[in-house]
């Protein structure tokens, strides 16, 4: 399934303050690819994956279209959770409070009938033992793989994770990567939003980055060809000891 942004322009505006967050973004998330999405920190990264995924602030004016497989999205309750799965940036978005998060995977498990709690759990590095805890108990780290395990639950073909190795070591985010990667490999339209560079580049994890500046997209290419690029916000990102413009 191929995920995309034509032309989106998102204005936000909160009555206390307005800004234009994407700017006319054109964004192809495609099918068996993972697509890296880059920039710094405020560009608008996570404004495209909720963008994505129908979850735009309620103060979100936008133009422009969302599509899945060229059709224009119009009715998001639809597609949520089984055909675009959102690993939220806060991990703990992902569940409620009052219930473990052990039922609440077992709950998706149900609902959905497509992976089980226990491939999920392991596909998503999140220990097993963990489940009898609160949202509120976990990690940060912990948090976020279990919110990874949510998100594969209902094996979405396309699947948004909002920086899915943060909180991680890099043990443990080596495996989260090999997970996106599997998961692509078997035919879905990943998009990941990453600060994680270096682990990108030696890894060989994305098919292609995307990076972006003051909510626009400025350039898109294999990651080597961007880091190729004789352009000082991009080189930033490549070479993090050079101070970016
Ligand atoms: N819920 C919201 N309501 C209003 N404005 C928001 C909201 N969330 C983010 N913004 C604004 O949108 C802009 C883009 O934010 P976004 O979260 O997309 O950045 P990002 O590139 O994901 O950054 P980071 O790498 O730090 O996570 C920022 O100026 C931010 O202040």
């Amino acid at each position: 399934m191929l995920a995309e942004l034509r032309g989106l322009t998102v204005h936000i505006d909160t009555g206390r303050w307005n800004e234009t967050v994407l700017d006319a973004v054109d964004l192809l998330v495609p099918p068996g690819e993972i697509t890296a999405l880059l920039g710094e920190s405020g560009c608008g990264k996570s404004m495209a994956a909720a963008a994505l995924t129908g979850s735009l602030p309620d103060s979100a004016h936008t133009t422009g279209q969302v599509r899945i497989d060229g059709e224009p999205v119009r009715e998001w309750r639809s597609l949520r959770g089984g055909t675009v799965g959102l690993l939220p940036q806060a991990g703990v978005t992902a569940f409620h409070s009052e219930d473990t998060v052990g039922a609440q995977l077992r709950a998706l498990e149900r609902r959905y009938n497509r992976w089980s709690v226990e491939r999920a759990c392991s596909a998503a590095r999140y220990p097993a033992e963990l489940t009898d805890l609160y949202p509120h108990q976990h990690s940060g780290g912990q948090i976020q793989r279990a919110a990874l395990a949510a998100a594969l639950l209902p094996e979405p073909p396309v699947l948004v994770a909002d920086e899915p190795t943060a909180s991680l070591d890099t043990a443990t985010a080596y495996g989260v990567w090999a997970t996106l990667r599997r998961y692509a490999d078997a035919g879905a339209a990943v998009l990941a939003i990453t600060h994680d560079i270096p682990m990108l580049a030696s890894a060989r994890i994305a098919d292609r980055a995307v990076l972006m500046r003051a909510g626009k997209i400025t350039a898109t290419g294999r990651l080597s060809d961007l880091a190729a690029l004789d352009d000082p916000y991009v080189r930033g990102f490549f070479q993090p000891t050079a101070p970016r413009p």
